[in-house]
């Protein structure tokens, strides 16, 4: 008998096809509050869960008993309790290097449209006002041969290090826990701490996990240590910014602008100050959206499921400890 197994994203047909040859799939295309009685029931007979968002914590585990392994699709897995899962001897696969370079393209896309104004000029176009002369009021500020400060200096870190050295000039500053020989050597980064870090970076990028470490590391202290002509870029996760100090940062000057691909709250709701401001660039959380690096991701997903439900585990696994012990 092929194993139960809970699908709550859709994926590409040859995908889909793909779980159904190795396991007997209940779907659903998310989770909402309509299909989440439904989710949960089939949850009881799932050896394997594969899909994306949602939390799925403690409560959620105690009501899998018979779950061996959950696949997201995304490289970011805070929203899994990592522990509780490693407690119940429950895999957690994901999917970093398939989309690294993408998420990278994203952040210099950030950075260039938050420093050439680009939403905000397309806007003033749309609104008629081409026949007015465009003054310093509507210039930019050049992103070339500028330093950016990146924290964090994993796989995303290093591939926005090698667009902005290589194809920006840029001198390149980071802060992680220790140091990255490969990012000084190759990029020839340099390695400081976070003060220096927000003191001399005319941007500063996020590529951060979100951890208890990592939550709201930068709040109203870090952005008063920024420069006032600084850019604040965030593709890592929205809490790692305590939003409301950076509201405020974004309203009174003390840094010149913010692109944002994460917030403390997804979908942003409606009423968020960020939807007013006319020095913020906002997308909706598409660092890794391209037709190429989704489906990527989803085959990634799919593969990462059938290897730890068949024990042939070799990367991408969150808790490599308990395929050891299987
Ligand atoms: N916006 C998006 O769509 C999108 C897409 C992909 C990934 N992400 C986010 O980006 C994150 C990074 O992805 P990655 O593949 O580069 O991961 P990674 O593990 O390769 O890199 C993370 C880096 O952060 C550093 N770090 C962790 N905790 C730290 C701390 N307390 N202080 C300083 N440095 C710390 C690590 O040392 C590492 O250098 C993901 O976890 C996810 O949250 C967002
Ligand atoms: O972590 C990731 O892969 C992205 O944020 C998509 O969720």
């Amino acid at each position: 008998m092929k194993p139960a197994i809970v699908l709550y994203k859709t994926l590409p047909a040859d995908l889909r096809q793909k779980l159904d040859e190795h396991f007997s799939v209940t779907a659903f295309d998310e989770l909402s509050h309509q299909t989440f009685p439904a989710f949960l029931q089939a949850l009881k007979n799932a050896e394997g869960l594969i899909g994306s968002g949602g939390r799925i914590d403690a409560d959620l585990l105690a009501q899998a008993p018979k779950l061996r392994a959950a696949s997201t699709i995304s490289v970011g897995y805070d929203n899994f309790d990592v522990d509780e899962m490693t407690r119940r001897n429950v895999l957690l696969m994901h999917t970093p290097t398939v989309l690294t370079e993408t998420v990278a393209d994203t952040l210099m896309g950030l950075m260039l449209a938050t420093a050439r104004r680009i939403p905000e000029l397309d806007a003033w176009i749309r609104d008629g006002h081409w026949n007015d002369s465009l003054g310093a009021d509507h210039y930019g500020t050049d992103v070339h041969h500028k330093t950016v400060g990146i924290l964090g200096m994993g796989r995303i870190g290093m591939a926005l290090a090698q667009r902005a050295h290589f194809g920006f000039g840029m001198k390149v500053l980071y802060n992680t826990r220790t140091p990255n020989p490969e990012a000084n050597q190759k990029y020839q980064a340099q390695h400081c701490d976070l003060d220096t870090l927000l003191a001399q970076s005319d941007f500063v990028c996020i590529t951060l996990p979100l951890t208890s470490q990592t939550h709201h590391m930068i709040g109203r202290a870090q952005l008063d240590k920024m420069k006032k002509s600084a850019i604040l870029i965030n593709a890592g996760r929205g809490p790692v910014i305590d939003e409301d100090a950076l509201i405020e940062a974004l309203k009174d000057g003390t840094i010149l602008a913010a692109g944002l691909d994460v917030f403390e709250r997804e979908p942003l709701p409606h009423d968020s100050d960020l939807m007013k401001l006319k020095n913020v660039v906002l997308a909706p959380h598409i660092g890794s959206a391209t037709h190429e690096t989704r489906y990527g991701m989803a085959e990634c997903a799919v593969d990462n499921l059938i290897a730890a439900l068949n024990g042939t585990v070799k990367e991408n696994c969150v808790n490599p400890q308990i395929a050891v012990k299987n």
